[in-house]
């Protein structure tokens, strides 16, 4: 059998993970013909129920499943990781600052971020998915030195997938004809799905919608609120979505984005497009396997720049909170 590749999950108990580990050992997220060895990270009070995901794991009798690890402790967890998802953080409670969440939160992705920078295997790729994720990321990133940090990524791919299923609604085209949609900024309600480049059978979707008013006044917002609708319907916020999301994204950074498409990611700006360098920040971005890069070259127009800027300017706003409080 080929080396197992290490993946670790973090808030393994949770219901994001409920949904994902099985899928990470279908073979779905990293190939049907690679092994994989799971690392499963959780608080002392959720190890009793990652055992229990454990065992359930263990009566899908998954041919490409290796083995399975259940730690309380991070630099245990991460000894080793080629994959990292870092799902588990502490969520808003009623009457809970921000500077609180992002504060509580540091306290996970500090240690994280240490842990992965002492133990983790060389090619380490790390997705948050735990929110605020772009700030989380950036907070990991911030304690891990010795890793580039373009392998920390923040998770977008959820809004992405949002943004393409809006636009097959609107226009009865199949979700595989829509390509080049992006998410730009922050996960959050400013972030900016932007269909300025996007195509629909490859004919510009805005001609293709036809209907400005929609993008604006429907589109956007419902992409971008989405998440609050799911947890004022489902009473909880999503899970399974967000689980195939982050089999999304990982599987197109290890296996690659399609020639003449590309997805959305948080990742480390490079300045491109007006977004200063070192905000974990979505942007338009191709994978060739290996690492991803930022579309270059797109127009952006009066009504994007606006956009943009504002989901960007929430970013700075997270990151000098979090330097503020002293977590990066
Ligand atoms: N980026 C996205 O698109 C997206 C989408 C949906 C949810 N989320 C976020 O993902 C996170 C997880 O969601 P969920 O529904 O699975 O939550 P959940 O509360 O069901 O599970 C979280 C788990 O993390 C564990 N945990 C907490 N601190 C930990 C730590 N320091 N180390 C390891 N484990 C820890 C908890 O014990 C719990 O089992 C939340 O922050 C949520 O807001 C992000
Ligand atoms: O957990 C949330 O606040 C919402 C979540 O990030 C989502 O986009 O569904």
């Amino acid at each position: 059998m080929t080396t197992p590749v290490n993946v670790t999950v973090t808030g393994a108990a949770g219901q994001i993970g409920y949904a994902l580990l099985f899928r990470i050992a279908s073979g779905q997220m990293l190939g049907a013909t690679t092994p994989v060895r799971l690392s499963l990270l959780e608080i002392p009070q959720g190890v009793k129920a990652a055992e229990g995901v454990a065992l359930e794991l263990e009566d899908g009798a998954f041919p490409l499943l290796a083995g399975i690890d259940i730690y309380d402790d991070a630099k245990a967890a991460f000894e080793g990781a080629n994959v990292a998802l870092l799902v588990g953080a502490r969520p808003r409670t009623a009457g809970m600052e921000r500077g609180d969440l992002l504060a509580a939160n540091g306290g996970i992705f500090k240690p994280q971020g240490e842990a992965i920078n002492a133990g983790a295997a060389a090619d380490i790729r790390v997705l948050v998915v735990g929110n605020p994720a772009n700030t989380n990321a950036l907070i990991a990133a911030s304690h891990a030195p010795d890793v580039p940090t373009e392998r920390f990524t923040a998770m977008t791919r959820l809004d992405h997938n949002r943004a393409v299923s809006q636009v097959a609604r609107k226009t009865g085209a199949e979700v595989a004809t829509i390509a080049r949609v992006t998410i730009w900024g922050n996960h959050s309600a400013t972030q900016y799905p932007d269909l300025s480049h996007a195509t629909v059978g490859g004919d510009a979707a805005l001609a293709v919608i036809a209907d400005q008013a929609w993008v604006e006044d429907d589109f956007i917002p419902t992409v971008a609120k989405r998440g609050a609708a799911i947890i004022a319907a489902r009473g909880a916020s999503s899970a399974a979505s967000a689980a195939n999301a982050a089999i999304d994204h990982v599987h197109s950074w290890v296996h690659g984005t399609p020639e003449g498409d590309w997805t959305s990611a948080g990742i480390v700006s490079d300045g491109s497009y007006g977004v200063p360098a070192g905000l974990i920040s979505s942007f338009p971005v191709t994978s060739d396997g290996g690492a991803w890069s930022i579309v270059q070259g797109l127009s952006v127009d009066d009504f994007s720049r606006g956009r943009i800027d504002a989901s960007v300017a929430e970013l700075e706003e997270e990151r000098t909170a979090v330097r503020e409080l002293g977590l990066i």
